[in-house]
């Protein structure tokens, strides 16, 4: 239960609805028990008056039996009213205790580091914010009210049952919590089966949605029989688990049937004994049957609650793994300056901790601000790091980092972040219009500031020739545009922060060498003092800057300008040789 403790900080906050609701549970509760005894009383009035020939006396039944007629009809309806009351205190506290955990867990994620992202599929994120947020609400909702109602409704009906019979008390009650047991062990069973069940559902739809997505792939590799197969395969394995799930829900009722029937046999030849016996009259064993009725629900409950408490328990543990997690990069210059964009890097190793892989190493360079430095390097040389490092994503293992002679960790990350126009190596748009996309990383953008941007990426006209202009929703990660589009877009949403330092990793690979000319000197014509660093495989994108570092393994092999590194004869002149006879042929 100690994972459980986290949530005492929202009862107390709640803890007014919480109250008011357990007073409703009571009073709805002796409201179903009272009027029990009074079908007993009737029944032995109605016994009583057809033995009896006194017409006066039977006036008197009579309105006895109007009277306990109108309780036993009142009282059900009393305590469906206190039941709807308490279900609109516990339950309507539980709801309120659910939304504020959903949005701390979702404030704490947008604390956290980059790294950790890296570090977590998002299935389990989303998970922590969706499934185990509802295995606690339940625990708070249902589990509690159930709980709550239970007990009050033991002491209360105990306290009825052992007035009337002692011995036929213990006969009723004791096949109760071997039911409750019951339903324990089979509900923990059920919920293993049905997340099996659930695991298979979202392997197989996330097959599906693959082979949709990459229905090219697999027709130009004539994949199709293959994974049909594969379809198949998994379809028979969820088949199989659900029949596994169907198979035990199905030995469910009898089972409970039987142990409540059981209840029943053991009032009925106790009660018949002690009634042949003249220790109890027809009305007590009535009282009996129907104690045991209200008695049955609530033991149910018990074994469905406790289960329901170890899932809770378990999801607030790993609800409490992530909100342990403290922010890695915290922010501790809260002053507002501007950046002139002077970088330097002074011996800046790092390694990918979840990999080991050491991405930098000893790494030291130096950009005036508004100079432009084209990187490049083969594929995993480290480049895309020094990008992260240089928005304080991640943090070096040693070194330093300077803007404006300044180590970055003493900077205000806000304006750091701000002031670099980052675009991104995979082009990210959001669910959203172009126009919005565009105008992210300010607010109230105008259409003409928009627009504006957008023909500096040479994206303006494209987005003319859509049918809704700007306000063409761009689909899930911008699925209904090119490549090209994207990255274009993407490159119009740094560009409108109007930053200081610019930093685009390889956001021009999927426009041709010409569009890229247009793009950058666009850029160029607009930058003024603005620092730029352009990370690219393409030997175009060098022409624009006024040095290039050639970085192999994480170390620089190669700096200069591109009449220095040609005469070098190393890997830029390889480079460029290659991608001018490819150009030319
Ligand atoms: N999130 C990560 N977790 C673990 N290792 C990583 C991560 N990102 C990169 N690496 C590793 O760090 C090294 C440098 O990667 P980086 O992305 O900086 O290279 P790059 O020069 O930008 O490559 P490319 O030109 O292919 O984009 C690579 O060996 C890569 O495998």
């Amino acid at each position: 239960m100690s994972a459980l403790k986290t949530l005492n900080p929202y009862f107390l906050k709640h803890k007014k609805l919480l109250l008011y609701g357990v007073v409703f549970i009571i009073l709805s509760n002796f409201l179903t028990i009272f009027p029990i005894k009074f079908i007993g009383k009737a029944i032995n009035i109605i016994a009583h008056s057809l033995t009896s020939s006194d017409s006066l006396d039977k006036k008197q039944l009579l309105k006895q039996l109007l009277l306990y007629g109108g309780i036993i009809v009142l009282a059900p309806i009393t305590s469906g009213i206190m039941k709807f009351y308490m279900r609109q205190t516990i339950i309507v506290a539980s709801r309120r205790i659910e939304f504020e955990l959903k949005n701390n867990i979702y404030k704490h994620y947008q604390t956290l580091s980059f790294s950790f992202f890296k570090k977590f599929k998002i299935g389990d994120l989303m998970n922590r914010i969706s499934e185990d947020v509802v295995n606690v609400r339940q625990y708070l909702g249902p589990g509690i009210m159930y709980s709550a109602n239970l007990s009050i409704m033991l002491i209360i009906i105990l306290g009825y049952m052992l007035a009337s019979d002692p011995i036929m008390t213990f006969y009723a009650i004791l096949p109760l919590p071997f039911l409750s047991y019951f339903i324990y062990n089979q509900s923990t069973v059920i919920n293993k089966k049905t997340k099996i069940v659930q695991g298979k559902q979202s392997e197989l739809s996330s097959f599906v949605q693959d082979s949709f997505s990459g229905i090219r792939v697999i027709k130009s590799f004539t994949k199709e029989d293959y994974i049909i197969s594969k379809y198949i395969d998994q379809s028979n394995q969820y088949r199989n688990e659900t029949l596994s799930l169907t198979t035990t829900e199905a030995i469910f009722s009898p089972l409970m049937i039987l142990i409540i029937g059981l209840s029943n046999l053991f009032i009925l030849y106790i009660g018949g004994q002690r009634y042949i016996d003249g220790k109890i009259n027809v009305g007590t064993i009535t009282d009996f049957f129907l104690y045991l009725n209200v008695l049955i629900w609530p033991f149910t409950a018990l074994g469905w609650v406790i289960s329901m408490i170890r899932r809770a328990e378990a999801s607030m543990e790993r609800i409490n793994d992530f909100l342990s997690v403290k922010e890695e990069i915290k922010n501790s210059n809260f002053n507002l300056y501007p950046i002139k964009g002077e970088i330097r890097f002074e011996n800046v190793s790092y390694t990918y901790p979840n990999t080991g892989i050491q991405a930098l190493t000893n790494l030291s360079f130096e950009i005036e601000p508004g100079e432009t430095i084209v990187f490049m390097g083969k594929t995993g040389a480290g480049k895309s790091t020094i990008a992260l490092l240089l928005e304080r994503l991640i943090e070096p293992n040693s070194g330093m980092i300077y803007i404006d002679d300044q180590p970055l960790s003493e900077h205000n990350i806000n304006i750091i972040r701000d002031k670099i126009g980052y675009v991104p190596q995979e082009s990210f748009l959001f669910s959203d219009t172009i126009y919005n996309n565009i105008s992210y990383g300010i607010e109230n953008a105008t259409l003409e500031q928009v627009e504006k941007y957008a023909k500096k990426a040479e994206i303006h006209s494209n987005i003319m020739e859509f049918k809704d202009n700007y306000q063409t929703e761009v689909g899930e990660r911008g699925v209904t545009l090119s490549g090209g589009q994207k990255q274009r877009i993407s490159i119009s949403r740094a560009l409108i922060k109007d930053p200081t330092i610019f930093l685009f990793d390889d956001s021009l690979s999927a426009v041709d060498t010409e569009t890229e000319e247009k793009i950058l000197s666009n850029i160029e014509n607009d930058i003024g003092i603005k620092t730029t660093l352009i990370i690219t495989h393409r030997v175009s994108s060098a022409k624009h800057s006024n040095r290039i570092i050639v970085l192999d393994k994480g170390k620089i092999i190669e700096m200069g300008t591109h009449s220095d590194l040609i005469s070098n004869q190393g890997f830029y002149s390889e480079l460029y040789k290659k991608q001018i006879t490819q150009k030319l042929s």
